[in-house]
């Protein structure tokens, strides 16, 4: 394991208005993990996401990627510098086709490379590609959330940032993003991870970082997570 994390966050706030959000929260991801940020609802981990991405200043702390600052960087220059970013409520181009809704989001990673292509994606989320001619805004919720996940994956990222990609879907749905999530992590992606559900973490997250009022209260590998009663007591369980 490389001694430098891919993305490092150091002591972050965040506030919407005068209400703060995050108070000091440390994370670390390293390549190759699957880091699961785990909280109850309205801990800070959508907050957390948008922090990342530039979407919410943070008003103290440090955020880094590769060893570069990033705090401060506007969303699209944390998308150049490799964060791709699946928002909870999916943001895609419901008049759009499911095609032209990938190929807008087509770019190279940060390493010059398109390691992604449309047929790729379709290969992974083979239901996109039967649908592909369609409006995006007639996909059931599951398909627009594999059509966002898709969409995502065509800017090649270094990290997929995946916000709650379980919520509100049918569990057969939630098991096939839960196998796309396992294929991401036997191919070494990246991926930090927001979550409520604790079995969809615990079958796919390789590292868990529990977030509870904006701070992280627990960060481990998943097995250490699994038999930590305590943590899921106080920080969990409603
Ligand atoms: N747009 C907003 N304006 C004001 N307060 C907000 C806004 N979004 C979130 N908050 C508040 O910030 C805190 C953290 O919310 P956040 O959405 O990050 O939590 P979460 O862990 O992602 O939970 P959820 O599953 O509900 O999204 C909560 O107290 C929430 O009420």
């Amino acid at each position: 394991m490389s001694a430098q994390p891919l993305l490092a966050v150091k002591g972050i706030d965040a506030f919407y208005g005068t209400s703060q959000a995050l108070f000091g929260l440390d994370l670390e991801v390293r390549a190759g993990q699957v880091m699961a940020l785990i909280g109850r609802n309205g801990a800070g981990k959508s907050t957390t996401m948008r922090t990342l991405m530039g979407l919410l200043p943070a008003a103290a702390g440090e955020i880094s990627l590769a060893g570069r600052p990033l705090s401060g960087a506007a969303p699209y220059i944390a998308a150049r510098r490799g964060l791709g970013y699946v928002p909870e409520d999916r943001q895609i181009f419901t008049a759009h086709t499911v095609e032209e809704n990938l190929e807008i989001a087509e770019k190279p990673g940060t390493d010059g490379r398109r390691l992604w292509t449309i047929q790729g994606v379709y290969d992974l989320f083979p239901i996109l590609r039967e649908r592909r001619h369609g409006a995006a805004g007639r996909l059931s919720g599951g398909e627009q959330q594999m059509l966002a996940i898709a969409r995502t994956l065509m800017g090649n990222p270094d990290i997929l940032l995946l916000d709650e990609p379980s919520e509100g879907l049918a569990p057969i749905i939630v098991d096939q993003i839960a196998e796309v999530v396992l294929s991401f992590r036997r191919a070494g992606l990246t991926v930090l991870l927001a979550e409520q559900n604790m079995h969809f973490c615990l079958r796919v997250a390789t590292d868990v970082t529990v977030i509870s009022k904006g701070s992280a209260v627990f960060r481990g590998d998943v097995e250490t997570f699994r038999v930590n009663d305590d943590v899921k007591r106080h920080h969990l369980t409603a």
